[in-house]
């Protein structure tokens, strides 16, 4: 359905009709908008726009819409030549919660459903919700409550010594917090272990498994988990590779393993009728976690059993709706136990150098003037600088061509003597990055960009070349393939196989034949999306021209934190800031408390 359709449909409203040709609101907004307006048998046109706005902004990752905020709601598209939203019949808050509050939508009959709700903040905001979103929240909230009024009883002393045993004083001058985070675990029923990438997550999960298997003595059952396939490998590669600990053989699974989905597709073997069997469950990657995904989980964990989230809250929030680890870390606050748990955030880097930790820290405070200065060392192209900024006019590019090239025949030597190791590790030293998949600034383009460099023909009649990177879109289980997992082709015995790295710590690669694989990609430049979770030596992050609104605070942070040794971010510097000012918007209710304000019955 285009525009077009839109506006002649007979139940349009000319409100709704013109956002949804702005771009503002999608075609698939208005189509579940105009159901659910259907449903309760009409409402006045400003309220049947704050309904296509409110499903507009789940897709976007928000939970619910803030009535004063309607205009942050990323827009479904860009909007077309000559049309400026900022013009656009907005409607004005107050009349606007006026309606709502004795619109069918908030009030449907006796015995009808009312698909929104609307609720006021403590800070006097007014949100408008799903109906089911608003409960998964509101469910969230209680279980966190409940779980936070009834700590564990432990031998605090005990804890303390254990805590002592596992984090050996280092000299250094600040606290401790690793230490603090595992003590925190062993005390609290739901802690936040927040921390940027190599802030030691993992080697303080590993220690507070050892921990609780102390005070708790052996047979602790452990739940490991992570939102993706992909995360999950790498946090069981991680957890197993600390082989000083002596920690009981774990396997890291998805979350939605871990619940147990049934052939239905919709619902869960472990929910809170039959709740999981263990005693501490530990989450990685938690900022992926959407609100739905952590409803059901808390849901299912026993009330008994500890709960672990550990993630950065700073990172890419999940696809789906909500972003859970950010709102608990925002409404609790670093080292403070609140009524939903206890978060403690880890600060020291301890993997990249100090350039690339300052530019982070930089996007992440939305510093722009700092963003900006962070690069000035490497400006033009210092091709040996940690962090710098080419512009893609000058000789810079050139510059960033080379080193994409370096990368490109690293892999190819390898791969060509059946070398998987080196190709491999040749594939992780770099990465091309870019915020879109379209687009001139987009995978697309640079995929042929970095490959036509090198002198690669990355033609798809001919994929399995010897040192071609590819990216696997599709799962597979059975062979331990995950959908974002990446691979060399390499020729072995005259064959070719694609190089996948091993699973556990110590495994070697694993080589797969091509014809046993299903969705495959070339990997010269991929998303930023994807790379999040994984590291890389050199990073290549193509920054898109035209204030592009997919670039963002978050995304540029994930971008930037992926890279071990260097990062070159290729584009404007006027678009970088306006990627650097552009924090998504992820409203939710879960940091604050919430007043119904529906006039219901
Ligand atoms: N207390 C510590 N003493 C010595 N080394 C440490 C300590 N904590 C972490 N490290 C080391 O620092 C590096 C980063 O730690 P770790 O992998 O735990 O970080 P992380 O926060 O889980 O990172 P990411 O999420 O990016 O994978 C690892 O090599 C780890 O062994």
């Amino acid at each position: 359905m285009t525009a077009e359709t839109v506006r002649s449909s007979p139940a349009t409203d000319d409100l709704v009709a013109t956002f949804a040709d702005a771009g503002v609101i999608g075609v698939a907004d208005v189509q579940v908008a105009r159901r659910l307006v259907r449903l309760v048998g009409g409402v006045a046109a400003p309220v049947e726009l704050l309904v296509a706005l409110t499903v507009r902004a789940l897709r976007a990752g928000s939970v619910c819409v803030d009535v004063a905020r309607l205009r942050d709601i990323p827009p479904d598209r860009d909007a077309p030549d000559g049309v400026d939203v900022a013009d656009l019949p907005w409607p004005d808050p107050a009349p606007l919660v006026e309606a709502l509050r004795s619109s069918p939508v908030t009030n449907a009959g006796p015995g009808g459903l009312a698909p929104l709700r609307l609720v006021r903040t403590a800070d006097d905001a007014v949100l408008v919700y799903l109906d089911k979103y608003f409960r998964q929240e509101a469910r969230v909230r209680e279980v966190l409550a409940a779980r936070a009024a009834d700590p564990p009883t432990v031998d605090q002393s005990a804890v303390d010594a254990a805590v002592r045993a596992l984090f050996p004083d280092d000299g250094a001058d600040e606290p401790d917090l690793q230490a603090l985070g595992a003590r925190t675990a062993a005390t609290h029923r739901t802690t936040v272990l927040a921390g940027g990438p190599g802030t030691g997550k993992t080697h303080t999960v590993a220690r507070i498994i050892a921990l609780l298997e102390g005070i708790d003595g052996p047979g602790l059952r452990v739940g490991l988990c992570a939102p993706t396939g992909r995360a999950a490998a790498a946090l069981q590669a991680a957890v197993s590779g600390q082989a000083d600990l002596r920690l009981p053989p774990v396997r890291a699974v998805t979350i939605n393993r871990l619940l147990g989905p049934l052939p239905d597709g919709r619902r869960f073997r472990h929910s809170a009728a039959h709740r999981l069997p263990h005693d501490v469950v530990i989450v990685d990657e938690a900022s992926m976690v959407s609100l739905t995904m952590m409803f059901r989980l808390l849901d299912a964990v026993r009330p008994s059993a500890r709960l672990i989230l550990v993630g950065d809250p700073d990172q890419l929030a999940s696809v789906d709706a909500g972003a859970v680890l950010a709102d608990l870390v925002h409404s609790v606050g670093s080292g403070d136990t609140g009524t939903s748990g206890a978060v403690v955030s880890l600060r020291r880097r301890r993997r990249f150098g100090g350039r690339i930790g300052a530019l982070a820290d930089a996007v992440r405070d939305g510093d722009a003037d700092a963003v900006v200065e962070q690069l000035a060392e490497g400006r033009d192209g210092a091709a040996e600088a940690e962090v710098r900024l080419v512009t893609e006019s000058d000789a810079g590019t050139a510059g960033v061509l080379a080193a994409t090239t370096r990368w490109v025949r690293a892999m190819t030597a390898a791969a060509h003597v059946g070398d998987a190791v080196g190709a491999l590790a040749a594939l992780d030293s770099h990465r091309v990055l870019c915020a879109h998949r379209r687009g001139p600034a987009g995978v697309a383009p640079w995929q042929s960009v970095v490959a036509r460099a090198a002198g690669v023909d990355d033609n798809p009649a001919r994929p399995w070349y010897a040192g071609r990177p590819v990216l696997l879109t599709e799962t597979d289980r059975r062979a331990g393939l995950h959908n974002g997992d990446t691979g060399v082709v390499v020729t072995v015995d005259g064959e070719p196989m694609v190089a996948f790295p091993g699973v556990g710590p110590g495994d070697g690669p694993r080589l797969v034949r091509p014809r046993t694989l299903r969705g495959v990609v070339s990997a010269y430049a991929t998303t930023i999306h994807r790379s999040q979770g994984s590291q890389y030596g050199a990073v290549t992050v193509v920054i898109p021209p035209g204030r592009s609104a997919l670039l963002t605070r978050e995304l540029l942070y994930t971008a930037i934190t992926r890279a071990v040794d260097s990062v070159t971010l290729v584009g404007a510097a006027d678009d970088l800031r306006a990627g650097v000012a552009r924090k998504v918007l992820r409203a939710s209710g879960l940091r604050t408390d919430l007043e119904v304000l529906e006039d219901r019955g």
